[in-house]
């Protein structure tokens, strides 16, 4: 499947940084979109239906999954997390760049379905500073907070499938090199459509 526009993938372990991360770059990026996913998990802290997650329930989440409403799913630390055709096609139709925020399982069945998807793998600077900062946020079980570490080190032994990594230990050095990543990508999109308008405009020099 191809579309207009670029798609980037950016996964890490829980409490890497990625939500955060991301959350600065669409700041600082207005022609980045992110999709927002489904999950079955129930929400947590200040989490809100629609702008975190939509909030569904594990058989609506299976009924979406026989009617082939998900470009991607996987069960991550024994919740379903799936994101929606409907979430983002339209806006890849109409060229825009989207980010999805997902976990490897998902960024992997993406690569499958768009070969030219950019994967991000974000990686905490040790196992200790992962486990600090999924306490310091304050809004997850200790028990959780066991499974999450645990399935960590499955995760980060993945990173090798992904184009890039990052490692998030300084937040804004983190943040650069993301944002040295999209646009790099921009540029190389622009540059293959051989058009010097495309490539300016990729450099935001119009
Ligand atoms: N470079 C950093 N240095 C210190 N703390 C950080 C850094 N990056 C993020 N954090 C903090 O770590 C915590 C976890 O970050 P965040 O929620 O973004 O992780 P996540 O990877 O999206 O986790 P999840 O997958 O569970 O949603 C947050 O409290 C965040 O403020
Ligand atoms: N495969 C997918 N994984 C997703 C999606 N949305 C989020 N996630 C990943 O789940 C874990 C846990 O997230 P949390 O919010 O419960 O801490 C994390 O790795 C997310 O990236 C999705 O649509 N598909």
């Amino acid at each position: 499947m191809e579309y207009p526009g670029n798609l980037f993938v950016v996964a890490a372990p829980s409490g890497a940084g990625k939500s955060s991360l991301v959350k600065a770059l669409l700041e600082l990026d207005a022609k980045l979109a992110v999709s927002i996913s489904h999950t079955s998990r129930a929400p947590r802290g200040q989490e809100q239906h629609g702008r975190e997650y939509w909030f569904i329930s594990p058989e609506e989440f299976r009924s979406k999954v026989e009617r082939g409403e998900f470009f991607e799913w996987a069960e991550v630390h024994g919740n379903l997390y799936g994101t929606s055709r409907a979430s983002i096609e339209e806006r890849m139709k109409q060229g825009e760049d989207v980010v999805l925020e997902i976990d490897f399982q998902g960024a992997l069945q993406i690569k499958q379905l768009f070969p030219y998807a950019v994967l991000v793998f974000i990686l905490p600077p040790s196992w200790d500073e992962l486990r600090q900062r999924l306490t310091r946020r304050g809004d997850t079980a200790e028990e959780v907070i066991e499974r999450r570490m645990a399935n960590a080190r499955i995760e980060v032994a993945q990173a090798h499938r992904f184009d890039f990594v990052v490692v998030n230990a300084v937040f804004e050095t983190a943040l650069f090199d993301l944002k040295a990543i999209v646009h790099a990508q921009r540029l190389k999109y622009a540059s293959q459509r051989r058009s010097k308008s495309t490539v300016f405009k990729a450099l935001d020099l119009p």
